[in-house]
């Protein structure tokens, strides 16, 4: 029998009322795999999370967790979460409410090692009520580790993070999928995206637009960025060879090309200097705001699994 899926989701439907938050969506994530969800807001990130942790019964569709349902699933411990809205019991302190979810597990994670791994030796004293935004996740990352869970699903795991908080955060995750744990994590940072993840997983809409590296979706935008310092006027950029978009602030400007030598070209014969001139590779970012705008981004015939 080959081992099961960390997360198998299958034709998943979520409806709100009259609305379809998430539309037939199927997502399968071997164990190991360290995987982004990206979306803009409301593309329905959470709404995947929370239904494949069954905090709801979906309009269709279903989820597996190791195989099992999801209350099974986190019933046997074998799953971690850290939710968007996650709360803490009011009125207790840190210490006591991490040795009350430790006691629920049979094989805790070692308190010493949990509480470094989620960097909360300064705040077990604490009152949850007194921690700021920061804090707080890092308290819902040692609960969501406490079990020492196979496979953690994660939804905005560090929006209120500062950023020293946030490198610590990715350490330590990658720390647990080089030791095999399964990490499904929603963000809006690209950059932890891109630099964390085995694979992205673009959703709009409730639908998956792509499925692939990082460097696979950012293929999907053919071409490169010329940029360079430009105080001046912009007249005739966009009508440059190659020149497929414009953007930047008041001092940057930053031309998308598909042909960044008949660019660099032009712009050689038309400018005397081309100050800081940088040519790169798209982003990621570029790359989901380009998947994310197209006009059918969120219809159904979209690229699911296209780049897998
Ligand atoms: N409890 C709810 N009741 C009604 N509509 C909801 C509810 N939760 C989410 N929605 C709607 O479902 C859609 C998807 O929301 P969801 O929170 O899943 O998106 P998201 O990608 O996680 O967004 P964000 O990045 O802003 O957290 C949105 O249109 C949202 O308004």
């Amino acid at each position: 029998m080959p081992e099961p899926l960390a997360l198998d989701v299958r034709g998943l439907t979520v409806r709100y009322g009259s609305a379809t938050a998430v539309h037939d969506l199927t997502l399968a994530v071997p164990r190991g795999e360290t995987v982004a969800l990206l979306g803009a807001n409301g593309a329905g990130k959470s709404s995947v999370v929370n239904a494949a942790l069954g905090l709801f019964r979906p309009a269709a569709g279903t989820v597996r967790l190791l195989g099992r349902e999801p209350a099974a699933a986190l019933e046997a411990g074998g799953v971690g979460a850290m939710l968007q809205h996650g709360g803490l019991p009011s009125e207790a302190r840190v210490g006591e409410v991490l040795a009350l979810v430790r006691r629920r597990y049979d094989d805790p994670w070692p308190l010493a090692d949990l509480v470094a791994t989620a960097g909360i030796g300064g705040l077990l004293d604490h009152a949850v009520d007194a921690l700021s935004g920061g804090q707080r996740q890092r308290v819902l990352l040692a609960l969501a580790l406490a079990g020492a869970p196979p496979l953690l699903l994660l939804d905005e795991p560090t929006s209120a993070m500062d950023v020293e908080g946030r490198q610590a955060f990715w350490t330590t995750m990658r720390g647990l999928a080089g030791r095999g744990h399964t990490v499904v994590f929603a963000t809006h940072h690209l950059d932890e995206a891109d630099a964390v993840a085995d694979r992205v997983v673009v959703v709009a809409g409730g639908r998956v637009l792509a499925d692939g590296t990082a460097a696979a979706i950012k293929s999907r935008i053919a071409g490169r960025t010329v940029r360079f310092r430009c105080p001046g006027p912009r007249d005739g950029l966009t009508g440059l060879p190659g020149v497929t978009g414009i953007s930047g602030d008041a001092d940057l400007v930053e031309l998308t090309t598909s042909d960044a030598e008949a660019t660099l070209r032009a712009l050689l014969d038309s400018r005397t200097a081309l100050p800081d001139l940088e040519v790169r590779g798209a982003s990621l970012e570029q790359a989901f705001l380009h998947l994310t705008t197209q006009p059918d981004a969120a219809e159904p015939h979209a690229t699911e699994g296209a780049l897998r």
